[in-house]
């Protein structure tokens, strides 16, 4: 073990030095587990760190993963994943909560890419259910293990951080029976940035299962699929493992997939639908698109074994790629004004930006029903007490914190604004709702809301575009100010700058502390309506190959902007709640939705998924990664990160505020269901107590709340509401082990505090 430092060393230098009285002792850093956030730092060198120390601390460093090697076993000899300390404390804490209060909880991941927020949530799943216990054949521990792979393969990249950087945002949501037990899995994925298939960004990998399934086919597979000899350049960037150490890596990935699949019980139809559509686009990379003249592919070849393999034949598919305007011609022939109209807006495309969207179409069709498929496996028609929603998302990305030269694309934007939007999530959460609360019961609290919020960002990024002055603005200037318009993206505001480089700008990320600049060249082609990209899901759905036409059918009726949402279907009470939040987010915007706006299909995928979550209590894991990619401890970095975790601010109003509240009413009907004689105490305490420090009540406003301080709450109210809980008419939840142990516990600290012996 180390020595201890102060933390100080570590706090941002924007902070004021009165708040510093806050962190003297460590202790006091803990207690911000307490108002929902956990601190995680990925440590590769856990021996340099300055602050160290055991037990569930704020900044917890987590045992390096190469000590996780020898998989522990669960109490029910079942493997499995190593939680760290601090997030064993955060599952019970949550679990409890959650079965106290019949709550949905909500544990999101938020931090930089590579800061270990994939390997937190997967943890804390894990964990959970290890916990709880499963019930059902449906759910499983190796089901949700399964599923991870499944994820990992699909819908991550090998980048400089790390071997699977994800590249898709994901809620994964446990539901909990009445015996306490998980019932069912639901996913629901968003995959905000759809061109990541055919764009590939410097650093990165495509998707992993490109290499996974070139490295691991079975021969007679490869044949089916004509993979045996490659072409030796792919327009997407897909590359075929050459090394032996490759090779065996991805073959060993691939058969580790396969069994996946088998366990969340993929038929092999499925399967082979899945290897056929994924070496269609590798084909259509293959085939590539000509740079000048007539719209065609490059390689004729290619493009027939492409076709081949999708099912269809080669001028059908050249037909769904290339001549869009056929349709359009069609539609402003025989349609409506809206239909003329939006053919009539139809754009030209570039040769490559057809196929680009042919082959973002089929992996987003691809992705979709891989979700569909898998919480098919998890579902559970169970009626369901409360959920915990598991949200992993990908990390705010800036080529700077690697070292690189480039500006930032479309992708990282994508990205950078949904943990934005999470940010604002946490900070409103953390602040603005409970200082509103304390207003509106006239609570005398003394605390102001911090100054920066990440809204700012946010509104830059949402706010509706300036128009632009045709008559009187240079042209690269108005080719910029375009950009930025179709982007949603205002320079009129502090947060964004026009740097000197032609279309680039620099967009204040996490209050101002992590400018990243941004090359908005060619991504008006990204943003505009891609028809190429809309006839993917035709071409499937017409195969001749009947597993490939089976699989995709269903998702013939879903809408232009809903198709990068997976898991919109389930049959239980639940997930049809959950897909109805994100259905409702979508048909509110339906004006944008006739635009075909990839830019607001971006926006709306981030409303839904805070909408998803806005009404969870929410826990929230600051992943903070404390090294550069050099290897040495980066002591800037952390500061800026811990920065905008706001953390002295939220550990302020956690101690000097009220961190819990309910109403009287609740209040009430929770100690009805206590003894007499534990009541009599209760009601004593409430005079002998400093009233401030206890609870303070308010009789004036209409919702008549109660808040207690954080130290009440742990000693009394938390056991009273377990006891009330556990006295209802739930003989399942009474017998859970976990549940007894608790109320026996919590009886016992509650009888000491009490002084009833
Ligand atoms: N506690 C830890 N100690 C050491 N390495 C870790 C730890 N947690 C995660 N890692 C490693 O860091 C890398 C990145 O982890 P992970 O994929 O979970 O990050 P992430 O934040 O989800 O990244 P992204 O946002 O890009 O998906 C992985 O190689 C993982 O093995």
């Amino acid at each position: 073990m180390c020595k201890v430092k102060s933390p100080l060393s570590l706090l941002p230098p924007q902070c004021n030095p009165s708040d510093l009285d806050l962190c003297e002792d460590l202790s006091d850093l803990q207690s911000v587990n307490e108002c929902g956030v956990l601190h995680t730092l990925t440590s590769r060198a856990k021996a340099n760190m300055p602050l160290t120390r055991a037990g569930p601390n704020l900044l917890n460093f987590w045992p390096p993963l190469e000590t996780h090697s020898k998989t522990p076993r669960s109490r029910r000899g079942e493997s499995v994943w190593d939680a760290p300390p601090a997030l064993t404390a955060l599952v019970k804490r949550v679990y409890v909560s959650m079965v106290g209060t019949r709550r949905d909880h909500s544990v999101s991941a938020v931090g930089r890419s590579g800061t270990g927020k994939t390997t937190a949530c997967q943890a804390f799943t894990h964990a959970l259910l290890d916990q709880a216990g499963t019930t059902g054949e449906k759910i499983s521990a190796e089901r949700v293990r399964a599923m991870f792979t499944v994820l990992r393969s699909f819908g991550c990249v090998s980048s400089q951080h790390s071997h699977a950087s994800s590249r898709f945002a994901m809620v994964f949501s446990l539901d909990f029976n009445h015996a306490g037990k998980v019932s069912a899995g639901h996913l629901q994925t968003m995959m905000l940035d759809k061109w990541k298939v055919c764009q590939k960004t410097p650093g990165e990998s495509n998707f992993l299962v490109f290499s996974q399934l070139l490295g691991g086919l079975s021969t007679e597979m490869r044949t089916e699929l004509q993979l045996h000899q490659l072409s030796e350049s792919n327009s997407f960037g897909i590359v075929h493992p050459t090394k032996v150490e490759e090779k065996q890596r991805a073959s060993v990935a691939f058969t580790k997939l396969l069994t996946a699949m088998e366990t969340l019980g993929f038929s092999s139809g499925e399967q082979k639908a899945i290897w056929h559509v994924l070496a269609g686009i590798y084909h259509l990379g293959a085939a590539g698109a000509c740079k000048v003249g007539r719209r065609q592919f490059v390689s004729f070849d290619s493009a027939q074994v492409a076709s081949g393999v999708l099912g269809c034949e080669g001028e059908d598919l050249h037909t769904a790629v290339f001549k869009h305007h056929l349709r359009q011609l069609l539609q402003r022939a025989t349609g409506g004004s809206r239909e003329r109209n939006a053919a009539a807006e139809g754009p030209r495309l570039t040769a490559a930006q057809c196929v680009d969207g042919m082959a973002a179409g089929l992996y987003e069709e691809l992705f979709a029903t891989i979700v569909s498929l898998i919480n098919r496996a998890l579902s559970s028609q169970q009626l369901t007490l409360a959920s915990v929603m598991v949200v992993d998302t990908p990390g705010l990305r800036n080529p700077r914190h690697s070292a690189e030269e480039r500006a930032a694309g479309w992708s990282e934007l994508c990205h950078n604004y949904l943990q934005e939007r999470l940010l604002e999530h946490y900070h409103t959460h953390t602040f603005t709702h409970t200082l509103d609360r304390y207003a509106q019961e006239k609570i005398p609290v003394e605390l102001e809301c911090p100054e920066k919020s990440p809204a700012e960002a946010v509104s830059a990024i949402d706010q509706p575009p300036p128009q632009v002055n045709n008559t009187n603005t240079p042209t690269t200037h108005k080719s910029f100010k375009v950009c930025l318009m179709s982007l949603c993206v205002s320079v009129n505001v502090p947060a964004v700058r026009q740097c000197e480089q032609p279309l680039q700008c620099e967009l204040n990320h996490l209050m101002g502390c992590d400018p990243i600049r941004y090359d908005l060249t060619g991504w008006f082609g990204l943003i505009q309506n891609n028809p190429s990209a809309q006839n993917a899901i035709c071409v499937l759905q017409n195969s001749t190959i009947a597993e490939v036409k089976a699989m995709f059918t269903p998702r013939i009726s879903v809408p232009p902007l809903c198709r990068s949402l997976g898991g919109l279907d389930g049959a239980s009470q639940r997930s049809l709640q959950r897909n109805g939040t994100i259905r409702k987010t979508f048909s509110g915007g339906m004006a944008a939705i006739r635009r075909h706006s990839q830019c607001i299909a971006v926006k709306l995928q981030a409303d839904a998924l805070v909408n998803l979550i806005r009404r969870a209590r929410p826990v929230f894991l600051q992943c903070v990664s404390t090294k550069n990619e050099g290897g040495s401890f980066d002591i800037p970095a952390l500061r800026v990160q811990l920065h905008s975790t706001q953390i002295l601010s939220a550990l302020q109003m956690h101690r000097t505020g009220y961190p819990e509240h309910m109403t009287l009413s609740d209040f009430r009907c929770h100690f009805q269901a206590l003894s007499p004689p534990i009541m009599k105490r209760y009601a004593s305490m409430f005079v002998s107590h400093d009233e401030r420090k206890v609870c303070s009540s308010s009789c004036h406003t209409n919702s008549m709340a109660l808040m207690f301080s954080s130290e009440y709450i742990h000693s009394f109210i938390q056991p009273l509401f377990i006891l009330q809980r556990s006295s209802r008419s739930n003989p399942h939840l009474q017998r859970h082990p976990v549940i007894t142990k608790i109320i026996r516990k919590q009886t016992l600290n509650l009888k000491e505090n009490t002084g009833d012996r």
